[in-house]
């Protein structure tokens, strides 16, 4: 198109009162275009009808050159347009078949690719190995070796005998060479302090995650080990350090200033506190037996005078239980070293790949000086998070009881639509279900508050834990608690990953949390160990659909029964057709990975600069 109309056709465009176009329309320097060939046309016409007349050779020379000039304007012109056309049309072209692509792929197609971008940022990230290792370049490509063997009977069973054990206790297992399971607590060489003192806990035979994850850890294996809560983790991965710390120490005892042999790091506070008084009873009964020598414990927690441990450092340092921020503080201030330190375990371990944690642990392994075995546990350990970490493991073997993410099967779980206003009142009608101890769970930490104030109204013998309060207030409702002085602890979600509480016979979740992950860490603080448990569970209109389709999923996957309001969540992916796969983020069975809230919350956290002080990592 010409320029002059174009111009033209703008200002119309901008003058969109009627006075405006008249104005142009009356424009009286205005001259009408005429195309180029058809201005030749005219002129030819005019030259023929003078082709009689006698002409002036230069006039008609310099009319020809004119003609000629301007025939190859007009075709510079044409060459100008046809590509700028072509161009044009070839984007249109382009945007148009896309538009007819991503009109045939279906919902589900567009759900797989998104899920795809999301998968491949989480495959992007940087393995979970010391920077110093990272930057050298330092591959360990061998496995810790130990002087642990099994008894010769079970070396000598085949392989397939160790499948049928496996298959068995449901146990799965994945890695090149790994060590047979072994059935009994003696085949597995464990002094016989430690086992008469498991025995007089009921502890006697080793439940499923032990009785393969034992013996791959005595062996030196890295390993992640996935089992439902309350199954026994702490002393599968305890226990091969307590050895491990015998056997360094019988070689050449340490003295002030040496040591630790190893860590096990904890996401909170309390499940640090915790596992330190596990180990210390358990070092406390091998010390009994006289043959093995004295262990030293230290506990590396935030919110804690370390004045409480110079006893322990005082001496060399066998076991460090700590949550990341304190260790790292210790570790800083050389107030210990892990020169060496071989074993590094992490409980919890996919909150602390969570990215809240992910640094720190990267932090703590560059004071590693050597080679280190290391071991992740936890009861929900999404596929995605378990392939990233076993990049990062050398010759891992996983060991896995359970879908990771499952409810233990030992609790009963009961979910009530319960409106928002009639929850208090009905709780007290809940807490009549079982004889205490009971666990009321709530995100909130004012609703926390408000539970408590209302049951110690109601007479009921109630404490509150969660991060607002104070090391010492926390200490005292867990005391108190377990203790059995008093009958219900109501706890924002701080108490409830891996805390094992005794016997609790009924878990109230009042408010349902966001991510499914947390409900199964809930409603496993009961049926623990063998025993069976009741979890209630309060939903309600203000608890989000996709939450309840993955509750919906969990439920009909325990066997348990499914209530008709929960039935009647549909789930959009099934209109979609094809199979319905779990979100391979954080495991829940309800929803993809592009809606996944764990996600939402690891982005959130990646923005906020602060660490959760609400765990009590430091
Ligand atoms: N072999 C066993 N037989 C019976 N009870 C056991 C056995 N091993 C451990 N227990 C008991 O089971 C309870 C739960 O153990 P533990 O706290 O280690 O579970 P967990 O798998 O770590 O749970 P979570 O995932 O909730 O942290 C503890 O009280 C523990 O003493």
């Amino acid at each position: 198109m010409d320029s002059e109309n174009s111009v033209k056709r703008r200002r119309i465009q901008r003058s969109p009162s009627p006075s405006a176009y008249k104005l142009d329309e009356e424009d009286e320097s205005y001259v009408p275009y005429v195309p180029v060939a058809q201005r030749r046309q005219e002129k030819l016409a005019k030259l023929s009808s003078w082709s009689g007349a006698k002409k002036d050779p230069r006039d008609q020379q310099r009319e020809q050159e004119e003609l000629e000039d301007e025939a190859k304007e007009e075709e510079k012109r044409r060459e100008k347009l046809r590509k700028e056309r072509t161009l044009l049309m070839e984007a249109q072209d382009v945007h148009s078949r896309k538009a007819e692509e991503d009109a045939k792929k279906t919902e589900e197609q567009k759900a797989k690719e998104a899920d795809e971008e999301i998968l491949e940022a989480i495959r992007s990230r940087k393995k979970l190995v010391s920077d110093l290792e990272l930057a050298h370049g330092i591959q360990y490509t061998e496995s810790l070796k130990t002087s642990w063997r099994p008894p010769k009977y079970i070396r000598d069973r085949s392989e397939q005998e160790h499948a049928r054990i496996r298959q068995k206790h449901a146990i799965l297992v994945e890695g090149e060479d790994i060590p047979p399971p072994i059935e009994h607590f003696v085949d597995m060489k464990i002094p016989s302090s430690i086992l008469d003192y498991l025995k007089s806990k009921r502890i006697t035979e080793p439940t499923p995650i032990q009785l393969q994850g034992i013996p791959t850890a005595f062996a030196g294996r890295d390993l992640i080990g996935i089992a439902f809560t309350g199954s026994g983790k702490t002393l599968a991965f305890c226990l091969p350090l307590i050895m491990l710390a015998i056997e360094e120490e019988t070689k050449v005892p340490f003295v002030r200033g040496e040591g630790p042999v190893g860590v096990i790091l904890c996401p909170s506070r309390e499940l640090a506190n915790q596992t330190y008084e596990n180990v210390m009873t358990w070092t406390a009964a091998l010390a009994k037996e006289g043959r093995y020598p004295r262990l030293n414990t230290v506990l590396c927690i935030g919110g804690i005078s370390m004045n409480d441990q110079n006893d322990a450092m005082s001496k060399g340092l066998h076991i460090v239980v700590a949550t990341p921020g304190r260790l790292i503080d210790m570790l800083e201030k050389k107030k210990f070293t892990f020169n060496n330190c071989k074993y590094l375990c992490m409980d919890e371990a996919d909150r602390m790949i969570d990215l809240g944690f992910e640094d720190d642990v990267r932090t703590i392994m560059s004071f590693f000086k050597r080679q280190r075995q290391t071991l992740l546990f936890s009861a929900t350990m999404p596929r995605k998070i378990q392939d990233f970490a076993q990049q990062s493991l050398i010759r891992p073997i996983l060991v896995n009881v359970g879908r990771a993410g499952a409810a233990n099967l030992d609790v009963l779980q009961v979910v009530e639509y319960v409106k928002q206003e009639a929850k208090m009142v009905y709780l007290l009608e809940c807490l009549q279900k079982t004889p205490p101890p009971v666990i009321i769970f709530s995100e909130n930490k004012n609703e926390v508050d408000d539970i408590q104030e209302y049951l110690l109204l109601k007479g009921v013998e109630a404490v509150a834990i969660h991060g607002s309060k104070t090391q010492e207030e926390r200490q005292y409702a867990i005391r108190s608690f377990k203790g059995g002085a008093k009958d219900v602890m109501v706890a924002s979600g701080v108490a409830s990953k891996g805390l094992d509480f005794n016997e609790i016979q009924h878990v109230i979740i009042f408010s349902m949390p966001k991510e499914i992950e947390d409900y199964v860490h809930q409603i496993g603080r009961t049926g623990r160990s063998g025993k069976t448990g009741i979890a209630t569970t309060f939903v309600n209109m203000n608890t989000p659909e996709q939450t309840l389709l993955d509750l919906k999923y969990l439920l009909m996957e325990a066997g348990q029964k499914v209530p008709p309001f929960l039935a009647t969540v549909e789930d959009p992916r099934a209109v979609q057709g094809g199979a319905l796969k779990g979100c391979p983020v954080c495991g829940g069975l309800g929803h993809g990975i592009s809606d996944c809230p764990k996600l939402e919350e690891t982005q959130r956290r990646q923005m906020a600069s602060h660490r959760p002080n609400d765990e009590g990592g430091y």
